[in-house]
């Protein structure tokens, strides 16, 4: 569905490729989630796939289209082929639910009675049913992000790409976005979603492909948000890449099929792996070859002490007396 093929781009001619070399393939009715630290090359290859940009270097096919040959006048025409999800949402505030989702029906000819079918079926599909004549101001961020996919599905596109969809939203709104966006998926729309949200990858499951400066140094299917990858010591990291040891990047051309593994106590995420070094080098752990682990908790990292105290909170629950 989704081809790359060696692709090279920069913004200009003195920065660092946003991305280098990227090859993979994202299959037809795939779900994926795309990772890395800001700035690694995510919506670039969003805008790639939209072909916002021309590649400088490779080939970019999307549903068997070399994106490269597709004309400028062409271009609206191929981009009905994918539907877009942001962060910020991108409604027309002055327009109501339907008419926001309408519009997109509007502008590429559709009749008023395919208009008046699809728009309450795509509104139901995301949960929105009975909010039709509200304004975007006066729904909440979730509701807002439903409208935003309800609009990007309503031409029924082969794929929907999401750009951090949760990124405003908070856990609880987060996972309901999740099931509409899963949903979707199994309606058999191909999904490549960038995100940093690891509870979210993590409780999904799915394909991760994950970049950093502009490479894939990971593509592991039904992955977590942390890597099965073992520590490397920042001073080894740059030889063992070089060398094409563990931390390189993986075999280009589709999940490695890497299956989860029980045992995730170990440092995995760069973010771990990056604190670890810091720990060698400062001499704190070195009788442990691993430090302890980190919990994540909405992108903050807390040291275990502190979130020994978080766990209690879950007594609250009802595990406790
Ligand atoms: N319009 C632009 N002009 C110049 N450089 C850009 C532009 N957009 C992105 N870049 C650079 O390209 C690189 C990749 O950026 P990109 O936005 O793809 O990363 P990202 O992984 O999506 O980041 P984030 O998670 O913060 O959204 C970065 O070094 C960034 O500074």
């Amino acid at each position: 569905m989704i081809r790359f093929e060696n692709v090279s781009i920069a913004y200009d001619r003195k920065s660092k490729p946003a991305l280098d070399d990227v090859s993979l393939e994202v299959n037809r009715g795939e779900f994926v989630f795309l990772v890395g630290s800001s700035g690694s090359g995510k919506s670039t290859f969003l805008r790639l796939v939209l072909r916002e940009y021309k590649t400088e270097h490779g080939q970019v096919y999307v549903a068997g289209q070399n994106v490269a040959n597709v004309p400028s006048w062409r271009v609206p025409k191929f981009r009905r082929g994918i539907g877009v999800v942001f962060q910020d949402f991108r409604l027309i505030n002055t327009k109501t639910v339907f008419a926001n989702v309408a519009y997109a029906m509007q502008v590429i000819g559709k009749s008023r009675a395919a208009i008046r079918t699809e728009v309450p079926r795509v509104l139901e599909l995301v949960g929105l049913e009975g909010k039709e004549r509200r304004l975007p101001t006066e729904l909440s961020g979730g509701e807002q992000q439903r409208v935003a996919i309800a609009r990007a599905i309503v031409n029924q596109p082969g794929i929907l790409l999401a750009d951090e969809p949760t990124g405003n939203l908070d856990p609880t709104t987060s996972a309901g976005i999740m099931e509409i966006l899963d949903k979707i998926n199994q309606n058999g729309t191909t999904v490549v979603m960038a995100t940093h949200d690891d509870d979210i990858v993590n409780s999904m499951r799915k394909r991760v492909i994950e970049l950093e400066f502009g490479r894939v140094v990971r593509d592991e299917a039904r992955a977590q948000y942390t890597s099965m990858m073992p520590i490397i010591p920042a001073a080894a990291a740059g030889t063992a890449a070089k060398a094409g040891g563990a931390g390189a990047p993986t075999a280009a051309g589709g999940p490695s099929g890497v299956e989860p593994s029980a045992d995730d106590g170990a440092p995995q995420t760069r973010r771990q792996r990056a604190v670890s070094a810091f720990a060698d080098s400062n001499a704190v752990t070195k009788e442990d070859s691993m430090p302890p682990r980190l919990v994540r908790n909405r992108g903050r990292v807390i040291p275990p002490d502190v979130a020994a105290g978080t766990a209690n909170d879950f007594s609250r629950n009802g595990d406790q007396p």
